[in-house]
């Protein structure tokens, strides 16, 4: 029998592919991709008819939420933005005016500080991804807070994970712990598994 190559370090390989072209997109590539994934974003929030969602704030480097963050703000819905903590959880913070510096130099909302089990009161959740296979398994930056958020949610509303076009791939490699996402939303469109 063939032995596979380890997950973990087939992860590691994917998650440096990604670094590498995240790294090489231009200025305007960007801002492109984040008007793009913000027109998709808003359709499926206006079809979910949802009133609150979980996203996250993005760096430079990441798929942009800027455009979905500005069109939830404009159109009431209540967005909550993850704190990380200490012990490898999440806390939650509703998107405010003020933008802070936390763990990792990660840009963080600044308000009042919401326990892990918020998740579990809006009605979709957007969040972030190194890639997406085409069965909804989604790799991370490898520290687990989402597998750990998600996994930890009885009743989970739908998650769509926010990728490039070209992180959409066809197996990403799996371990016990990995929780599928229900859809991709990228610039050209949204996939759903
Ligand atoms: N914008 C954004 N916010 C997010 C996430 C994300 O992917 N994107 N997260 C998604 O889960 C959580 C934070 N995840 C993280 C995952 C990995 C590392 C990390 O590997 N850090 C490096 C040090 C970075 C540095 O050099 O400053 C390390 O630990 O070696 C940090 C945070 C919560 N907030
Ligand atoms: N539900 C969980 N409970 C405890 N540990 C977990 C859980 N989920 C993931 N982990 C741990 O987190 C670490 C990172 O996992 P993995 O490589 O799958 O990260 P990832 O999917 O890239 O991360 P993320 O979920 O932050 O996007 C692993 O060491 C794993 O054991």
């Amino acid at each position: 029998m063939v032995r596979m190559v380890d997950a973990q370090t087939e992860k590691r390989a994917i998650r440096e592919r990604v670094r590498a072209s995240r790294r090489a997109r231009t200025p305007e590539a960007r801002s492109e991709a984040d008007a793009a994934i913000a027109a998709v974003a808003a359709t499926l929030l206006q079809e979910h008819g949802a009133t609150q969602v979980a996203a996250y704030l993005s760096l430079p480097d990441e798929p942009g939420t800027n455009g979905i963050l500005a069109w939830a703000r404009e159109h009431g819905v209540r967005v909550l933005l993850p704190i990380v903590r200490q012990d490898g959880l999440l806390d939650w913070a509703e998107q405010g005016d003020a933008i802070g510096e936390g763990a990792f130099g990660l840009p963080e909302p600044t308000g009042e500080v919401l326990p892990p089990t918020v998740l579990c009161d809006v009605d979709l959740i957007l969040a972030p991804a190194s890639a997406i296979d085409r069965r909804g398994m989604r790799l991370g930056w490898g520290r687990g807070y989402f597998d750990k958020a998600l996994g930890a949610l009885a009743q989970r509303p739908p998650v769509y994970a926010i990728a490039f076009d070209d992180e959409i791939l066809d197996v990403v490699p799996d371990e016990a712990h990995d929780q599928p996402v229900d859809g991709a939303i990228t610039p050209s469109g949204r996939l759903t598994f």
